[in-house]
């Protein structure tokens, strides 16, 4: 299954998807995703984003390497479409966390996937989350607030609005989500459909 993680920078998002592998729901990948963003002390190449100049990604969009792309903040972000379908192929969970214009696309192209928006409890706490993370300077923050309001619009295009007002409840929420969207009916009945030869 294909879940897409969206949500405004600062909200959250990193933070839950960590709680939930410590929480031990660890049936699924994380899909790195590729940026011409300069690091954050602490972030490493392949595992926090691959990074790359943006004549390379460009490339990579040329080849037709990317299931989605965006620009975001004067950068470009995207998930390589290589590991999601080998992660799909596999048979397990992929998590996608990414913003709202490559969201749409992903839907486009995999309707069936399960798209959860991360909300937080109100834009004031937003703000100090992104002022607590301190990776941002004053302007950053100022355009990532202004996008942010435009990016809550967008919630009407997910199936699912999470609050991040507290972690832990945050990550229970998206939990049952996933575990109720693996038992809805269109996603079993194929492998019943074999079983009883029809
Ligand atoms: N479309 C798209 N957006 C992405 C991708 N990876 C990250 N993003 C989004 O880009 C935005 C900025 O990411 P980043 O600079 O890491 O800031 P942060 O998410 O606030 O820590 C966030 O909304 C991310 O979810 C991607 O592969 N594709
Ligand atoms: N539920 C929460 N309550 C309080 N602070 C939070 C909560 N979730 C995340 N944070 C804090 O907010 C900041 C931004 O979180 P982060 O996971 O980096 O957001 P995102 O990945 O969405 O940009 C971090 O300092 C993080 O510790």
């Amino acid at each position: 299954m294909l879940i897409v993680l969206s949500g405004p920078s600062g909200v959250g998002k990193g933070t839950v998807r960590q709680a939930m592998l410590a929480d031990s729901f660890k049936d699924f990948k994380y899909s790195v995703s590729m940026t011409t963003r300069k690091p954050r002390p602490g972030e490493k190449d392949g595992a926090d984003y691959f990074f790359r100049t943006k004549e390379q990604f460009q490339q990579h969009i040329a080849d037709g390497e990317m299931l989605e792309w965006a620009r975001y903040v004067n950068n470009y972000y995207g998930t390589p479409l290589g590991p999601v379908n080998a992660t799909l192929d596999q048979g397990q969970d992929v998590l996608l966390e990414i913003e709202v214009n490559g969201a749409m696309q992903v839907r486009e192209k995999c309707p069936d996937g399960v798209f959860i928006f991360l909300t937080p409890p109100d834009l004031q706490e937003l703000k100090q989350r992104i002022e607590k993370r301190g990776t941002d300077d004053a302007a950053t923050i100022l355009k990532r607030m202004e996008k942010a309001r435009n990016e809550i619009k967008m919630m009407e295009n997910y199936d699912y609005a999470v609050v991040n007002d507290k972690v832990n409840l945050a990550v229970k929420r998206i939990e049952a989500i996933i575990t109720s969207e693996h038992n809805r009916v269109p996603r079993v009945i194929d492998r019943y459909r074999k079983m009883i030869g029809v």
